[in-house]
């Protein structure tokens, strides 16, 4: 059998591969607080890795800021590490998103936002 190693395939394996050792860090898996950060995280509960989020966007935005790539880089990866944590938390999997990324490949944001019903658009009344 021909293994795909396209870089598309790679790095949705990667995704999968994480979030399967990060099932094994929570609570219910016996994930230990003591030899893992991801354990930690997830016995703290929503709050802890919510506000870890909230951390990593801001530190991506000053790396982005100053436009240094290593550091945009490296910091987009702690973001997506902690969306990783809090997609395992809700029993959710990296695929959903790259599945829902998939499906809107090819549909520009402004058709799409343009073909919603106006009473899905909850958040345009804090936008310009
Ligand atoms: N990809 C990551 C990853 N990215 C970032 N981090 C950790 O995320 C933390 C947050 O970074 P910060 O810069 O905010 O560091 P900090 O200020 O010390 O964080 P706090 O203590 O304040 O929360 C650091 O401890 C990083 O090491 C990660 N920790 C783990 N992984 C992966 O998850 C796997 C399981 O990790 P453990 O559960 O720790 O075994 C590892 O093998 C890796 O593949």
């Amino acid at each position: 059998m021909t293994q795909d190693t396209s870089p598309e395939r790679s790095s949705a394996t990667i995704l999968a591969r994480l979030a399967d050792v990060l099932e094994t860090r929570t609570p219910a898996a016996g994930g230990d607080p003591q030899s893992s950060y991801t354990a930690k995280l997830l016995a703290r509960g929503p709050d802890a890795f919510l506000k870890k989020i909230g951390e990593e966007a801001t530190e991506l935005v000053m790396a982005a800021k100053d436009g240094v790539p290593e550091r945009i880089v490296s910091e987009t990866a702690d973001l997506w590490f902690h969306c990783l944590v809090t997609l395992t938390h809700y029993g959710l999997r990296p695929e959903a998103v790259l599945a829902e990324l998939a499906r809107r490949e090819g549909l520009s944001g402004l058709e799409e936002k343009a073909a919603r019903p106006p009473e899905n658009d909850t958040t345009s009344a804090h936008k310009a």
